[in-house]
């Protein structure tokens, strides 16, 4: 590196400060782009090629020490072989990070510091920028743990994606769409017994030993940068001291509603699949919900109607019957996000996405995602679009993270995110609350008739029950599982015990087949083995509903919350792209505020939503004398046949 780069290049000055988070932020560009186009390509053709470049060689280990855009590129696994243009190169020893923070302390009495920078700098963000950085997460491992703790993730996820679960008669099956299908459509026990435990042999059992290795890795990376676990670690970005007692407090709220729910369901089960396979009294089997993991259940609606005779709230037959195909349901999307004044989707969004699976062979990374690219122009969504009102939802979900990276594009680096993971999940479902109403559906074709009757509104708060709150206790358990891994109170000797134990005390469910410790199931789980955190999907369900409500008052809406559609609200555009603007320049509770008028996460609003139903359910539930709750734990079902011809 050219003398003028070595480190101590900057001095404790203010100016010296901006100087180094501007030439920080130019650098962590080049470098953020060049690992996600690494990772987008690994994602969207996984061969042997890709995988070992994501997992690159990394720079010389001596040559990293101290200097942070070289630890950033170690971070993001560039090859060796990357260059960075001069001028975006800097380096900056860790002695530095401290005069950084005298630096920001100097900031903080008063003095403005306007020299040098081009970035709008205040005090408050450097201070928030420099604490930021000081994690540097899986970057402060050795080279040789780094490597490791690459090499198991990348292993770990493509093990996931290319698993298939194989017939006797040699055809094999893939999740997406497969075994996904299975799960949705099928209603004969034992094909649903086949898939289920199918999936869970090839893509959970298989990753025990490299998951035990992982929490390993990711404790030391964690506690090297000063946190006690991994969990403690993924929880520090909340910046909530109270995280954990807000998390239980929303869930012991919300607990009653996903009781009623569970005992109207197993009602509605046990009707179908009979007394051998249903206690009344007991958790409900876990492969009958319409869901590879019992997340959301709205595949099994058509067994748990309340009215089967109001109207259809699925919009998907008519998608399929008036041809609409992937491109057609992201063009949906993105007519509704500018009808509220948000940002179109770029050109190059259209000519860079992967908005199906690909026809000729390649094998892809299938779990839909979104990408910022970090170069204010390149953003992407991959997903394996199959037309039906399920992934009509979640182009919206995919669509949301879009519209949040187009809005703090021109952030700093360090504030290019959600300001709080959750935010950044309950974007697109707050607009897709108000494209499920079954009067938006009609608005664009896809349901023939709209009544708004008492019947037909039970209905659409069921098939909406049934995605938001059976997922409830599934979005708070996962992450639990994983804190007690990280913090050591669930050895891995207990990993699938203590799995089940939980699937058990939250949702009400159990293993249709006997689980042992030679199984891994929480492997079966996509966010398991991609790393990816998963509190934030519980967080995000509590708060999109807060936004809604919020969004539905700005938009002038009366009349019951579950019946509101923000479609065309300028104002409710105008609150969401102000709060997506920030990125995570403010702490979550200021941007709350901004939509909310306060800054705490709340329940209410899911409760006003759900109202009328959660009134119908109970009536339900007494009339058959359902009990709530599933005292009979230790209950089995009669075990299905295992080898489903
Ligand atoms: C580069 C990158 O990774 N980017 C991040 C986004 C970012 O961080 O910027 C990203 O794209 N993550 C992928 C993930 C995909 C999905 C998911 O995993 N959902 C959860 C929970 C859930 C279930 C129902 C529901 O309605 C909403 C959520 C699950 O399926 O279990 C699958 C379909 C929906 C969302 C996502 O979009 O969150
Ligand atoms: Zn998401």
């Amino acid at each position: 590196l050219p003398e003028s780069w070595l480190p101590g290049a900057y001095q404790n000055t203010m100016g010296d400060a901006l100087r180094f988070l501007n030439d920080y932020n130019s650098t962590a560009e080049e470098v953020f782009f060049m690992s996600t186009s690494a990772s987008w390509n690994y994602n969207t053709n996984i061969t042997d090629h890709n995988s070992e470049l994501q997992v690159s060689q990394l720079l010389e280990p001596q040559s990293l020490e101290g200097n942070l855009s070289l630890m950033l590129m170690k971070y993001h696994q560039l090859p060796s072989s990357v260059t960075i243009r001069p001028e975006a190169r800097f380096t900056a020893s860790f002695s530095l990070k401290n005069s950084l923070e005298m630096s920001a302390h100097t900031l903080q009495y008063g003095e403005k510091a306007r020299q040098y920078d081009t970035t709008d700098f205040t005090d408050s963000s450097v201070k928030r920028i420099v604490k930021k950085l000081s994690d540097i997460e899986r970057a402060a491992l050795s080279k040789a743990e780094l490597e490791e703790y690459n090499t198991l993730i990348s292993n770990m996820e493509t093990k996931y994606s290319v698993a298939k679960v194989c017939k006797d008669d040699g055809t094999c099956h893939p999740l997406d769409p497969d075994l996904q299908k299975i799960m949705a459509e099928s209603r004969d026990y034992d094909e649903l017994l086949f898939a289920w435990k199918g999936w869970r042999d090839v893509a959970g059992k298989v990753l025990r030993e490299d998951y035990k290795r992982y929490v390993e890795l990711a404790n030391t990376a964690a506690k090297l940068n000063g946190h006690s676990d991994n969990g403690a670690f993924w929880r520090s970005l909340y910046e909530t001291p109270t995280f954990e007692e807000d998390l239980e407090a929303l869930w012991k709220e919300l607990e009653p509603l996903y009781q009623n729910v569970h005992a109207y369901v197993r009602r509605s089960l046990f009707k179908k699949y009979g007394s051998e396979r249903i206690n009344l009294k007991g958790p409900i089997p876990a492969h009958l919900l319409g869901n590879m993991w019992a997340q959301t259940w709205s595949g099994i609606m058509d067994l748990v109607m309340p009215y089967p005779d109001a109207s259809q709230v699925d919009a998907t037959p008519a998608m399929v019957a008036q041809g609409w195909d992937a491109k057609r349901m992201f063009e949906e999307s993105d007519n509704f996000f500018t009808s509220l004044g948000l940002i179109r989707m770029p050109e190059e969004f259209w000519n860079k996405s992967m908005l199906e699976k690909p026809s000729d062979g390649r094998e892809v990374v299938c779990h839909a995602s979104a990408w910022d690219f970090y170069n204010k122009k390149d953003f992407r969504i991959k997903q394996c679009t199959v037309v039906t009102m399920d992934d009509l939802i979640t182009v919206h979900h995919e669509m949301g993270h879009v519209q949040y990276f187009l809005q703090y594009k021109d952030q700093p680096v360090s504030f290019r995110d959600g300001a709080n993971p959750g935010f950044h999940e309950a974007i697109g479902d707050v607009l897709a609350l108000s494209v499920s109403t079954p009067k938006h559906l009609q608005s664009i074709g896809l349901l023939d008739k709209a009544e708004s009757n008492y019947e037909s509104d039970i209905n659409f708060l069921m098939s909406m029950a049934l995605d938001k709150i059976a997922f409830l206790p599934f979005g708070y358990l996962m992450d639990q599982w994983r804190w007690k891994v990280f913090d050591g109170r669930i050895p891995s000797s207990e990993y699938n015990k203590e799995w089940w134990n939980l699937r058990m005390k939250y949702q009400g469910l159990s293993p249709p087949v006997t689980r042992t410790e030679d199984d891994f199931d929480p492997g079966a789980k996509f966010h398991i083995p991609a790393n990816v955190p998963y509190v934030r999907y519980f967080v995000s369900f509590v708060i999109q509903f807060q936004f809604h409500k919020s969004l539905c008052e700005a938009a002038k809406h009366t009349g019951p919350l579950h019946t509101c559609d923000i479609y065309k609200s300028k104002e409710a555009g105008t609150l969401m792209g102000n709060v997506m603007k920030l990125g995570f320049s403010k702490p979550w509770p200021e941007a709350m505020s901004m939509i909310t008028g306060q800054p705490k996460m709340s329940a209410q609003p899911l409760m006003e939503y759900f109202e009328p139903l959660i009134k119908w359910l109970d009536e339900e539930n007494n009339k058959n004398q359902d009990i709530r709750g599933w005292p009979e734990y230790d209950w089995k079902p009669k075990t299905g046949e295992l080898n489903f011809p």
